[in-house]
């Protein structure tokens, strides 16, 4: 909520009043597939309000496992989630859907319906919403993903980059608080990267993306996570996190080619590395 402190300058909306939960609480998560494979080991994260966290790690640490647990398609073998302070469990989970939208990497498996327009609607639809308000949500969607001259196309003639932008539209049409992103670069050209960052720059809500392309994690996410060993293995301001080699070494991440991560640093920080 956007507030006017008295003879001061509005508030944005993403600065916490001190009676405001975090957006993200994860404490203690722990989780085995039924196989017995055990990913997650005690994952503690908490995210505020408006921030926009990178999850790092190499394949197979666990990244999408933890991020299904934030909207309760994975249920917590021991510890627990928070989304806006509202426990991740079987009797909040409606709401906690509409708080938390995930887009998956591939726009194909949330996009089903004949139309771009259809498929932005069905999530609002199942809230409830009709008519001239349902129209207008869908509207807004599209109008924030750059989408509103595609309303009626097939969502299989778009390209990838208008599909991925799509597949957010249907999650944006349901006001999520917590917006999760897997894998939102791959495969997409430079200008469909850079027009969907512009995108996630624009938007009012708290972001975690999930991504093994560094540049993006910097772009967009002022502070990155590692997941290593199933718990959170490093925490910081991205531009360090990059420009530290042997922890990215450590960790299996890798910066592309010639990508000098050291002028990224302030003088601040190399006075503390
Ligand atoms: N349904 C499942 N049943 C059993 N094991 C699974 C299942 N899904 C994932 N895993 C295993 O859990 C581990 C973590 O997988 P996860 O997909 O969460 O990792 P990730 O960090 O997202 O990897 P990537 O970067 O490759 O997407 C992997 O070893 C994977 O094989």
């Amino acid at each position: 909520m956007t507030g006017t402190p008295p003879g001061g300058r509005p508030e944005p909306a993403s600065v916490p009043s001190p009676a405001q939960p975090p957006s993200v609480e994860v404490s203690g998560l722990a989780f085995a597939y039924p196989d017995g494979r055990q990913v997650l080991f005690g994952v503690d994260l908490t995210i505020g309000r408006g921030e926009r966290v990178a999850l790092l790690g190499p394949n197979g640490a666990g990244k999408t496992t933890l991020v299904l647990h934030l909207n309760g398609i994975l249920r917590a073998g021991a510890g627990e989630v928070r989304i806006g302070g509202l426990r991740v469990g079987k009797r909040d989970l409606p709401e906690i859907r509409r708080r938390v939208g995930l887009v998956f990497q591939d726009p194909d498996d949330q996009l089903f319906m004949p139309t771009v327009g259809e498929d932005v609607a069905f999530g609002p639809a199942n809230l409830g919403l009709r008519g001239a308000e349902l129209t207008a949500r869908v509207d807004e969607a599209l109008a924030a993903v750059g989408l509103s001259e595609h309303r009626d196309r097939a969502p299989h003639h778009l390209s990838l980059g208008e599909r991925r932008r799509a597949a957010l539209a249907t999650v944006l049409a349901m006001r999520p608080e917590v917006l999760v992103l897997d894998e939102p670069s791959s495969n997409l050209d430079p200008a469909g990267r850079r027009e969907l960052a512009d995108i996630l720059l624009g938007l009012d809500v708290t972001l975690l993306m999930v991504t093994h392309d560094l540049p993006y994690a910097l772009q967009l996410c002022p502070r990155s996570v590692v997941l290593s060993g199933g718990v959170v293995g490093v925490d910081g301001p991205t531009r360090r996190l990059l420009a530290d080699p042997e922890l990215l070494a450590r960790h299996r991440l890798e910066l592309p080619f010639g990508f000098d991560a050291r002028a990224l640093l302030t003088e601040s920080d190399v006075a503390i590395t």
